[in-house]
């Protein structure tokens, strides 16, 4: 079991101070780390990845600092936001890949075991560029895990994903932070945070807004009105049922679907489901929009 700490730690890359005096500890189990974008996540991740030195203040793991001390890779594993997977490889080519800069001493079984665990053995001889989005993910997911590192970071992990993949990489970290690894996973999106951790870092503006349970944050901010963006199969038609709703403050009708105002997000949340269904109307998408998120945000780096 690993510990990941953060004490007084900053960023900056010439004028801009992308994480502003920030500590944290991370335990074993699942949490969220969650921001707008720019707010200074991957920068965050990447200091405890050992992949670039904070400025000022220190990052450890287990008392260790990740900084310009390589034998910390082996407790680590960072599926990278942006990282280019080599397509014309097959899964089991790159988790081997993998295991042999790990120097593992039999990379063949470490992959097997890594892509077991990610439920890829079925699909682990077909190409990368064959792959779903969800599934390039979890290949990734087996390359970071090979040599069974206590603490897996990830960027953005759930970014393109449709609801059937999401769910199943939930699972997944879920079943891994049972099991006693450290997870922490970033993400711009309030819903994903919620689902997968009951633990979350806010930060807003490389500043640390709110920390802990993510119930009290919850709190916080359910009485903020909120902005959602929604698709169905008759927009207008719930447009007009919506505006009877009590928790419903506006409704604009756009090209792309409804832009609807709530001044309570829980009475607005459980609500739409009821009024969708009695009028026989199919949601299709509901997102907050990153407007409302980051006005929440501000409230929590103002509270
Ligand atoms: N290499 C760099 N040089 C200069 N500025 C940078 C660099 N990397 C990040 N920044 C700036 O630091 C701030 C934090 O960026 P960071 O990527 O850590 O945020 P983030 O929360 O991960 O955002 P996103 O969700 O958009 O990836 C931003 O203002 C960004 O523009």
């Amino acid at each position: 079991m690993s510990v990941v700490e953060l004490q007084n730690v900053s960023r900056w890359y010439g004028n801009v101070v992308a994480v502003n005096d920030i500590s944290m500890t991370l335990q074993p189990g699942v949490t969220g780390l969650l921001g707008p974008n720019g707010a200074g996540k991957t920068t965050v991740l990447h200091m405890m990845a050992g992949f670039l030195s904070p400025s000022r203040g220190a990052v450890t793991i287990d008392g260790k600092p990740t900084w310009r001390n390589p034998s910390i890779y082996r407790t680590l594993g960072l599926v990278a936001e942006r990282e280019a997977v080599h397509g014309f490889l097959t899964a089991r080519q790159f988790v081997i890949a993998c295991a042999k800069m790990q120097k593992l001493p039999d990379p063949e079984a470490a992959a097997a075991r890594a892509l077991a665990m990610v439920e890829m053995t079925d699909a682990q001889d077909r190409r990368i560029e064959t792959f779903s989005k969800g599934m390039r993910q979890r290949a990734r997911v087996a390359g970071a895990l090979v040599h069974e590192p206590q603490v897996l970071l990830l960027d953005e992990p759930f970014n393109g994903m449709d609801p059937r993949q999401r769910m199943h990489m939930m699972d997944l970290l879920h079943s891994l932070g049972d099991r006693g690894h450290t997870i922490l996973f970033s993400s711009h999106i309030l819903e994903e945070v919620e689902q997968l951790s009951g633990l979350v870092q806010v930060i807003v503006a490389g500043r640390l807004a709110a920390s802990g349970d993510y119930r009290r944050i919850r709190r916080l901010m359910t009485t903020r009105p909120h902005v959602f963006a929604l698709q169905s199969s008759d927009d207008r038609r719930l447009a007009v049922a919506l505006i009877g709703e009590k928790s419903v403050s506006g409704v604009e009708i756009e090209s792309g679907g409804l832009t609807v105002r709530a001044s309570d997000y829980g009475s607005f949340t459980r609500a739409l489901p009821r009024i969708a269904l009695g009028e026989g109307i199919r949601l299709r998408r509901l997102l907050p929009s990153d407007e409302s998120l980051e006005s929440v945000f501000s409230y929590l780096l103002e509270a």
